[in-house]
């Protein structure tokens, strides 16, 4: 059995303008220890799944199932990390944000502080503990985010555009550190991504959205690449581009009825 299970999930927003489908009929399965990255254009929906996964949102239509069990709201069992760091305490040091949901489940101090040293180290942050997060660049604060996610021991990451607001290279370190945290403790991670590129680097699978509005699945497309990924290999590159000729395929087909119609 899948351990994530989206069975045909829509949501529609309702509001005082009007109403918004932004995802329709999404069925997707995450099996045990699978890096799934979902691709889409702008607005087709990404965050919007990740959102009911979450349970941050419940589904207009459809069902989501956790080990079989219908997701009725957010959970210990799935960890979430943002785009930026906003989520970051302030006036707490990088190690006590690490350990901030261990506190609030009320793990003791000194197993806090070793899982916390466990989880800091492992993000390559070793000995930086003490600094707080205005003393941290921005690359530091995604690593304390992923530290605090995984801290929590969650069966599910999701991840929504976490490496989007950093530059280049600090980005393709990150993306390396991910592959490595992954290989190490293999948890099923859903990947938010626009990035083509990022999407083939990190994961086993790629699920490809149509546009929006009602945003839906197109396709998922195995990426079964030995790590670390050689970007400029042959296979790489094969993958790249049946990615990418589906993504531009949305970018460039006439509008839908729906959209004429707005
Ligand atoms: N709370 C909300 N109320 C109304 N509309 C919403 C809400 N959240 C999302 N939407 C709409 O749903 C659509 C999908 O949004 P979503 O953020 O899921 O897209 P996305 O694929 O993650 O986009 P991006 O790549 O730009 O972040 C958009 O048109 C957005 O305006």
């Amino acid at each position: 059995m899948a351990l994530v299970t989206l069975e045909a999930v829509g949501k529609t927003f309702r509001g005082r303008t009007g109403s918004w489908e932004a995802v329709r009929d999404f069925t997707l399965d995450l099996a045990e220890g699978e890096f799934t990255c979902l691709l889409g254009t702008s607005g087709c929906g990404k965050t919007t799944v990740l959102n009911l996964l979450a349970g941050f949102e419940a589904p207009t239509t459809g069902r989501i199932l956790l080990d079989g069990i219908p997701v009725r709201g957010p959970g210990a069992e799935r960890g979430v990390v943002f785009q930026g760091h906003d989520s970051l305490y302030d006036w707490l040091s990088a190690l006590d944000n690490i350990g901030f949901g261990l506190r609030l489940r009320g793990v003791p101090k000194r197993e806090r502080r070793a899982r916390a040293g466990h989880f800091l180290a492992m993000v390559g942050l070793e000995g930086q503990g003490a600094k707080h997060p205005a003393e941290l660049s921005g690359g530091m604060k995604q690593r304390i985010q992923i530290a605090r996610a995984l801290a929590a021991d969650p069966r599910i990451l999701l991840m929504d555009e976490p490496f989007g607001a950093l530059d280049a290279m600090t980005r393709a370190t990150l993306q390396g550190e991910l592959t490595r945290i992954w290989a190490e403790t293999r948890k099923t991670v859903l990947f938010i991504t626009h990035d083509i590129e990022e999407a083939v680097a990190l994961s086993t699978r790629v699920a490809v959205m149509t546009r929006g509005p009602g945003g839906t699945l197109k396709a998922v497309i195995p990426v079964d690449l030995p790590f670390p990924r050689d970007r400029t290999s042959d296979g790489f590159m094969a993958v790249f581009r049946q990615v990418h000729a589906l993504i531009h395929a949305e970018i460039v087909a006439p509008p839908a009825r729906a959209e004429i119609d707005a």
